[in-house]
């Protein structure tokens, strides 16, 4: 029996659109990790290309057939080769992937060297488009931070809470994720851990309480640091606390185009 080809009929509305694919595909993936060389993880991928005027719809089974052929690896090289791929099997003149995924980095407690993994949500967003190729990469990093208005004015302790930092930038070359959260660990209050015994505890404790930090100066203090990376090209670094005083967040931003633009 002859299956129509729906998706291959003309399409005379004369509309052209710039992305159709498929969102939200959960699939287990391979990323590069600096301390074991590779780690499995589950992904959440978008993919999508660009649809010509004259056709009805995009071949939606192709994009996943060609993340099979990918052998589910996802690294800057290998991203570019799946969009190349992506516009050959789907003719399209654009491509775009959108990869989320859980990335889990071994930690070890600052006294007593418990080990424990963290998790940091990571994501790859990348396009080919007329011959240029973009790739963002972005990490979501838990810190602590303590007020440093509190601080100064409680006769008594200094709300802190937990806050997240995300770095978006594009380099270069590839940056392991381990460094950028090395960045912006050192850049707050204190880290957060999986696993802290009572001497973890008052150390990371004291250690907040003597590194007072408003959003603003993570985010500052964050660029400053990105700023000496050669191989990075643009970041934007934002930062947001779930105040523990406040039904509501905290919030600074900034980009290192503005940076450059104050020099
Ligand atoms: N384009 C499109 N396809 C959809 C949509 N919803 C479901 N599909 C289904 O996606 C499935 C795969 O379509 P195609 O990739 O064109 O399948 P195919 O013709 O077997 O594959 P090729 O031979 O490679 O073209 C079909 O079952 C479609 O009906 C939609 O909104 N748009």
């Amino acid at each position: 029996m002859v299956l129509k080809d729906v998706q291959n009929e003309r399409d005379a509305r004369n509309i052209y659109l710039k992305r159709v694919g498929v969102k939200g595909v959960r699939y287990p993936v391979v990323v590069l990790d600096r301390a074991q060389g590779t780690q499995a993880t589950i992904a959440t991928i978008n993919m999508y290309v660009d649809l010509p005027k004259d056709y009805r719809g995009t071949h939606m089974s192709r994009f996943i057939e060609v993340l099979n052929e990918f052998h589910l690896e996802i690294n800057p090289k290998r991203v570019k080769d799946i969009l190349n791929r992506l516009k050959d099997v789907l003719n399209a003149k654009r491509a775009v992937i959108e990869v989320e995924f859980p990335y889990f980095v071994k930690k070890q407690a600052p006294v007593t060297k418990s080990e424990s993994y963290l998790e940091y949500t990571c994501s790859f967003e990348a396009e080919i488009f007329d011959g240029k190729f973009d790739f963002l990469t972005s990490v979501l990093v838990p810190i602590h931070t303590l007020c440093p208005c509190s601080k100064e004015i409680s006769e008594r302790g200094a709300h802190n809470q937990r806050a997240l930092c995300k770095v978006s930038f594009e380099s270069k070359e590839m940056i392991w994720i381990e460094d950028i959260i090395e960045v912006v660990e050192k850049s707050a209050s204190a880290p957060i851990f999986t696993l802290l015994k009572r001497p973890d505890e008052k150390y990371v404790t004291e250690l907040a309480y003597d590194n007072p930090k408003f959003v603003e100066d993570v985010a500052r203090d964050v660029a400053i640091e990105l700023k000496k990376y050669d191989k990075i090209k643009w970041y934007k670094v934002e930062v947001e606390s779930y105040e523990s005083i406040h039904a509501h967040n905290a919030y600074a931003c900034v980009t290192s185009d503005e940076l450059e633009e104050q020099i």
